[in-house]
């Protein structure tokens, strides 16, 4: 998107009546131009006095009045000024809010599917958002429009009382100032780019060691992680000094096209005064205005330097919200039966080695299955791609005979259910985290349920409201996995799928886990987890065996263990 795109695509958000913003719009226009009008009055009340004052000395009254008009212009241009500013920064608070919401939206789908590491930008880059649309709100949309109103007002007083030809070369040099802006504004917008993709690297990084403190501190790296870190923001720093580098170049021809035109007006307006052709009030009321056109652009500099940044940054956030609009069009239904199918697929991740090739299966309702295979061998890729969180590159996955792709993610939930390996928890409470949606059963169910597993050593209460620290740091492993499968077990849902949730149980608690999730609605619930437990394969009506991104095997354990070696390798000695 362009930058002018971004800001028509501002612009358009600022006045839409969803943001709620029109009235503070409408006060901060109301405001900003009675600032325009004291700004072009103050000057022509100071060209009245120099005029009064050189002639014969008039009432003192009058030059009271002069002098009140030109102080209180400037008196009442800085105060309407900051009241325009609160009005603009309920109009930028109400932009992020609704930007932020929406892009936040669109992210956490993407990076579901995605499961790559670009989800680490996203908090920094909408962390930035306020910051950004402040630059550009304020810095841009808002100072150029009243620099140019202003730039017309002027030069139509100057015309007025002044000569055309003043008009001309103010809005020559004017031009001109546009013009080099407009050349330099191409090279400056990749620096800009660059510049903001090293911020977001540095946030990423920032985030990515704050998240793993532990892991560098009990390994010693600590010095190690602030070189790293030491190295991403030199690289910051050289994307932000090839910038500045840019706009300096952009600014020397910016500036002495400026200079020019101030020499040309200014000796030009001297030697009419000299001759007689002006007043020096007229020649005071010329600079005034000059400078005030001229002295704004110097400012310009800085402002295209961070607003470049931050038009970057803004894109990022709008490509984010322009997400996809749900896959197809699905109509809630409950369907009795719920078989699984999936036909010839195969799933590459973005570093093109193939994860997946081949795989057909078939999982009738209300099976058990239990999928295994060494380490690596895709079955987690298959369970993601089973539970439509991966999309296939090639053939298909059908539940009911209706393709998961076209069911949109709102809706997914309720006809398969997919829980990742690695359980992520809220640093919330435990009550909050135990009956997260689309769990809702009552919490006494749930507290019968961890007493039975043994969720804390017997006559211990459970603290409901405890709150769980970060990831569930204030849990063990087991409990954690625990407190997954008793959320789990309140949720009514076809399909569920478990990847490797209970290997940090013990057998006993495992069983009865998997008993209390297959007992649910008459034994109606598709069953399928991921193990590397001999007992969970033995005990599961359907065995997926996967190797080296194939489905070797389909069966019973026993038929496998009868007609497939490399299954039998698989269990060898150390399991038994
Ligand atoms: N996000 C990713 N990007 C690139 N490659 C990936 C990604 N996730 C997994 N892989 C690769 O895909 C292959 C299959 O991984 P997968 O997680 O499906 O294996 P698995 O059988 O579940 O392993 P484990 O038993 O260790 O959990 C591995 O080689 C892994 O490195």
């Amino acid at each position: 998107m362009t930058t002018f795109g971004i800001l028509v695509r501002l612009r358009r958000l600022m006045l839409s009546a969803d943001l709620g913003a029109r009235r503070s719009l409408t006060e901060a226009f109301a405001l900003e131009t009675l600032v325009i009008a004291m700004g072009v009055a103050g000057p022509y009340a100071l060209k009245l006095l120099i005029d009064t004052l050189a002639g014969p000395v008039g009432p003192p009254m009058q030059l009271l009045l002069y002098i009140l008009l030109f102080v209180g212009c400037w008196a009442a241009a800085a105060i309407l000024e900051t009241a325009r500013l609160s009005c603009t920064a309920k109009m930028v608070d109400a932009l992020a809010r609704q930007l932020k919401t929406h892009a936040l939206g669109a992210a956490l789908p993407r990076i579901t599917a995605a499961r790559d590491s670009r989800s680490g930008r996203v908090p920094g880059m909408l962390e930035r958002l306020p910051y950004s649309l402040t630059l550009v709100v304020e810095g841009l949309i808002w100072r150029l429009g009243p620099v140019f109103l202003q730039a017309l007002a002027s030069l139509a007083v100057i015309a007025s009382l002044i000569e055309p030809r003043y008009v001309l070369i103010l809005g020559m040099t004017l031009l001109g100032f546009l013009g080099a802006t407009w050349m330099g504004a191409a090279r400056h917008r990749v620096h800009a780019d660059a510049t903001n993709a090293a911020a977001s690297h540095v946030s990423r990084t920032i985030s990515d060691i704050v998240r793993n403190a532990r892991r560098v501190i009990l390994n010693g790296a600590l010095d190690r992680e602030l070189h790293y870190v030491g190295r991403t923001l030199s690289a910051k720093r050289q994307a932000s000094a090839a910038m500045y580098h840019s706009l300096t170049v952009m600014a020397a021809l910016q500036f002495c096209i400026v200079g020019a035109g101030l020499v040309a007006l200014l000796m030009l307006a001297g030697l009419d005064v000299g001759k007689g052709r002006m007043t020096a009030g007229e020649f005071v009321l010329l600079q005034t205005y000059a400078f005030r056109l001229t002295v704004p652009l110097s400012s310009l500099g800085y402002i295209l330097a961070q607003a470049g940044v931050a038009i970057a940054n803004i894109r990022d956030v709008l490509a984010l919200t322009n997400a996809e609009d749900e896959r197809g069009s699905w109509q809630p239904d409950r369907f009795a039966n719920a078989d699984l199918a999936a036909e010839n697929l195969s799933f590459r991740y973005d570093d093109g080695l193939p994860a997946l090739a081949g795989i057909s299966l078939h999982i009738a309702s209300g099976r058990f299955v239990a999928i295994v295979g060494p380490n690596g061998s895709g079955k987690s890729t298959l369970a993601q791609i089973l539970a439509g969180v991966l999309a296939p590159a090639a053939g298909r996955v059908e539940i009911a005979g209706v393709d998961i792709a076209t069911i949109p993610w709102g809706e997914r939930h309720r006809y398969i259910l997919y829980a990742p390996q690695f359980i992520g928890l809220f640093n919330r409470s435990l009550r909050e985290n135990i009956l997260y949606p689309p769990a809702n059963q009552p919490i006494s169910d749930v507290e019968e349920l961890l007493h039975v597993w043994r969720f804390h050593e017997p006559g211990r209460p459970i603290d409901f409201d405890m709150e769980l620290g970060e990831q569930g740091e204030r849990l063990s492993g087991g409990q954690i996995q625990k407190l997954e499968l008793a959320r789990l077990a309140g949720v009514d849902v076809p399909v569920l799928i478990l990847d490797e949730s209970t290997s940090a149980l013990d057998p006993r608690s495992e069983a009865d886990v998997i008993a209390r999730l297959r007992g649910r609605t008459n034994s109606a619930t598709t069953l399928i987890m991921i193990t590397h437990r001999l007992a969970t394969a033995k005990g599961a009506d359907q065995v997926l065996f996967m190797n080296g991104g194939e489905l070797v095997g389909s069966g019973t354990h026993a038929e496998l263990m009868r007609r497939c070696v490399t299954y039998q390798d698989l269990w060898l000695a150390p399991q038994e």
